[in-house]
């Protein structure tokens, strides 16, 4: 794309609306959208809160400069630029002959969207006494780089970017056809299909997960030149599975479906022995793909047959759960379970793709959708707290809403919490412990129940156990752990866990794949988004979270109070 322009540069206050009226643009427009804010998180690799507090924004504005003159000399679809990124005199001098488009916005409107939208470092304190400091400080310097101005206040998203094309694109008449047809439908009433986002992981195996709605073409472009491939689902998905061999079979490649059993039943030997059988009937060579269309144990299993079989094939992942998408199909992990646990033989093998169809999360029964939930919230307390804040702002409410903006929003940055991760340190060899944050207990759960419970249940739980535990060792500030509870509470996942179990899952955590020389290892936290790893916990201090746990007692009184000394832990992973 290199030597190419922007069509459309958008700038603007928070709450202006650039990130909504931008991909209603790109999708009327058909080319891709990107919010510098995104692409300044993944060369931060952390959150935009979280850089400002650790590096100050001086050093974040440079680094939004770097991103946004990389971004207008390489993307030719829509740009949004973060609020503030105007504010650089480079950036400024950057954007001439650019089409530059002021989304102006009234204070009190900007207010109420942003107070939905989580953390923004630049209006804490007093919102709107802040958000007029930065009204009156930047509406200047977005006059002078803006080419067009359009209000956006009391008007809905598609109406603003049916503006947005007449004005630049001239009259409406001199638009493409399919731009005035999809023009037409957003003014008309329903909003225009949001166009995909991608999320790229860097790394040993680059690839991208793409986010939207109605995505089969992606799987098609992905399955590429193949002759054959082996779509594996679960009951549950089997007509979206079938939908996409259709697709496939009219692209010229064969199509082999094959129904896995539902959830952890489908993570056994005997399944991947039955699905490498099926290869071999079907004569799959090195160039042919193993397509996973279902939930995490789907992906978990068609990813350990596409790692085996011939010494690895290439597989295209096409999550069908919420979890699976913010977290199962990215990254490579693929696995089974044996007696002795959760996921203990499998293969790093990183997909060829990723397509999260929003869509399919329709037909997913809510406590999956919570389930997956319990994924994204991981996210949100080892690396990004606009995700909890996101989920707080209505009683998480939208997050439970398969069609948000919100839940979209949530997918969109679980994924990239989990690709910065996994693009630098793929095999786990350290920073990629923080994914696994509340899954020690939580496989100890799984095992203990005789996989019954959900993952993302079981996780939930998990987490308020690390808190506790992180707590106990004088580590973690008591409204820190209590905001555990809080936030998954919110969503309905399960907090707490039955007493008279702890033998049985202290026996399952030590089998548990970050202990080292048979002493326990738990990735806990020092606040939200600084997770650390907790070695050799003293035993009152893990019967203590248990009994938090079990609801008996609370585990201590945290960092903040009195008589806590904090025990010694490893290095910050982050
Ligand atoms: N590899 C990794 O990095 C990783 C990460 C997280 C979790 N996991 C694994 O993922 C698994 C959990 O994943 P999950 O929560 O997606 O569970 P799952 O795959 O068991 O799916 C949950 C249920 O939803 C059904 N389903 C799937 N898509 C549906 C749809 N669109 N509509 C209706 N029903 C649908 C499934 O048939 C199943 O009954 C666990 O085995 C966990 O260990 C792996
Ligand atoms: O991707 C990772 O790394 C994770 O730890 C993500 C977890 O959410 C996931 O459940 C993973 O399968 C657990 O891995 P394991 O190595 O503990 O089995």
């Amino acid at each position: 794309m290199s030597g190419t322009r922007p069509r459309v540069v958008l700038v603007g206050l928070p709450g202006a609306g650039k990130t909504t009226v931008g991909r209603l643009l790109a999708g009327a427009l058909d080319v891709d959208f990107v919010d510098t804010d995104l692409e300044v998180e993944r060369a931060a690799g952390t959150s935009v809160p979280e850089y400002f507090r650790t590096h100050g924004e001086a050093s974040f504005r440079e680094l939004e400069h770097d991103v946004v003159v990389r971004m207008l000399a390489q993307h030719d679809g829509v740009l949004a630029l973060g609020g503030g990124a105007v504010l650089h005199p480079g950036t400024q001098e950057a954007l001439r002959g650019h089409t530059v488009v002021l989304l102006d916005v009234a204070a009190e409107r900007a207010l109420a969207r942003v107070s939905l939208s989580g953390e923004r470092p630049l209006l804490a304190g007093d919102p709107a006494g802040r958000f007029e400091t930065l009204r009156r400080d930047r509406l200047p310097v977005y006059e002078r780089v803006s080419t067009l101005t359009v209000s956006t206040s009391d008007r809905r998203p598609q109406d603003v970017a049916a503006e947005v094309l007449r004005a630049v694109w001239g009259a409406a008449a001199s638009l493409p056809a399919d731009v005035l047809a999809r023009l037409d439908a957003a003014a008309s009433g329903p909003a225009l299909a949001a166009t995909p986002t991608r999320i790229p992981v860097t790394g040993t195996a680059g690839y991208d997960v793409v986010v939207g709605r109605g995505l089969d073409d992606e799987v098609v472009r992905l399955v590429g030149e193949a002759s054959r491939a082996l779509l594996l689902h679960a009951r549950a998905t089997a007509p979206l599975a079938r939908r996409h061999a259709a697709a496939l079979e009219a692209a010229g490649v064969t199509a082999v479906l094959h129904t896995l059993p539902d959830a952890e039943d489908a993570k056994t030997l005997e399944v991947v022995a039955r699905c490498w059988d099926l290869l071999g009937d079907e004569r799959f060579g090195r160039e042919d793909v193993v397509v996973a269309v279902g939930g995490g144990a789907t992906t978990d299993v068609a990813g350990f047959v596409a790692a085996s079989w011939l010494r690895g094939v290439r597989l295209v992942n096409v999550p069908t759960t919420l979890l699976g998408m913010v977290d199962a199909a990215v990254g490579g992990k693929t696995g089974i379970n044996t007696a002795h646990g959760k996921n203990l033989v499998g293969a790093f093998h990183p997909p060829a793709g990723v397509v999260c169809d929003l869509d399919a999360l329709t037909t997913l029964p809510v406590a999956d959708l919570r389930a997956g939930l319990a994924e994204v919230v991981k996210a949100g307390f080892i690396a990004d707290e606009r995700i909890l804040s996101l989920v707080e702002a209505d009683g998480g409410l939208a997050a439970q809403d398969p069609g948000s903006d919100v839940l979209r929003e949530l997918v969109e940055r679980a994924v990239a919490v989990k690709a910065r991760v996994v693009g630098e340190d793929l095999r786990e060899a350290g920073l990629r412990e923080i994914l696994n944050y509340g899954h020690t207990f939580g496989h100890a759960v799984e095992r203990t129940e005789g996989y019954r419970w959900r993952h993302g249940d079981a996780v939930a739980v998990g987490m308020v156990f690390a808190a506790e535990l992180a707590r106990a060792a004088g580590i973690l500030a008591a409204d820190v752990a209590d905001r555990h509870r809080s936030v998954l509470g919110l969503l309905e996942l399960p907090t707490t866990y039955r007493g008279g179990r702890w033998a049985d899952l202290h026996d399952a955590m030590a089998h548990d794949k970050k202990v080292r020389g048979n002493v326990l290892r738990f990735v806990v936290l020092e606040d939200v988004a600084r997770p650390t790893v907790l070695r050799g916990p003293a035993p009152e201090h893990l019967e203590a979270a248990y009994a938090a746990v079990t609801g008996a007692r609370r585990s201590g009184p945290g960092p903040s109070a009195q008589g806590a000394e904090p025990q010694e832990h490893e290095q910050p992973l982050r």
